[in-house]
């Protein structure tokens, strides 16, 4: 960043505006609703109290929302004005409406914070010179998404 807060190069523009995504595979893969009156929906009939479950893993994979869906390429944010505000239910990790996540800019302040110091301060590495090729992406069955295996990284304490 300059003296200013604003970001130099493509990188830092991809951290300080949508760091947050980056971690869009470790939040919740269900959300929930519960209707608090009935609703008839494309013609079907949901009763009030019926708790339905989205598939947010889903929703985030859709090609007719992002192009390479499964590629991990954040930076298709920045020429995009999908947000994770809760506007767009194309990305919706902290939900939407009434009844979204009332701690988004704290998380989202905290979860920047953090990273931003873990990338700025040291190098990161796999141990025993392993390539991200190498890593096992494998997720187990559940309601968030986490790696099966641990990953492990070396923090090499950056200098200059
Ligand atoms: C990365 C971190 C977080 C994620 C991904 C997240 C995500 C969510 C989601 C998906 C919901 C349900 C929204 C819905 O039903 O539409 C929710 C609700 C909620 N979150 Fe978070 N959250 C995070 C952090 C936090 C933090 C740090 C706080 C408080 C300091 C917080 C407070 C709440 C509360 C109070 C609700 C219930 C809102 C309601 O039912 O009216 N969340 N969050």
């Amino acid at each position: 960043m300059d003296g200013d807060g604003h970001a130099k190069n493509k990188d830092e523009r991809i951290l300080s505006t949508f760091c947050f995504p980056f971690k869009r595979k470790t939040c919740l893969l269900f959300l929930s609703i519960e209707f608090v009156s009935k609703l008839l929906p494309c013609g079907y009939d949901i009763k009030a109290t019926t708790q339905v479950i989205l598939n947010a893993w889903q929703i985030g994979r859709d090609s007719k929302s992002y192009n390479n869906p499964e590629e991990y390429e954040p930076e298709r944010f920045l020429s995009s004005d999908i947000d994770y505000k809760g506007t767009r239910y194309e990305l919706i990790p902290f939900g939407a409406g009434g009844r979204g996540c009332s701690g988004i800019q704290f998380a989202v302040a905290v979860k920047e914070i953090a990273l931003a110091n873990l990338v700025h301060k040291f190098d990161w590495a796999l141990p025993g010179g392993a390539r991200g090729e190498d890593l096992d992406m494998t997720e187990p069955t559940g309601a968030t998404v986490h790696r099966k295996y641990p990953l492990k990284a070396v923090g090499i304490p950056y200098s200059c």
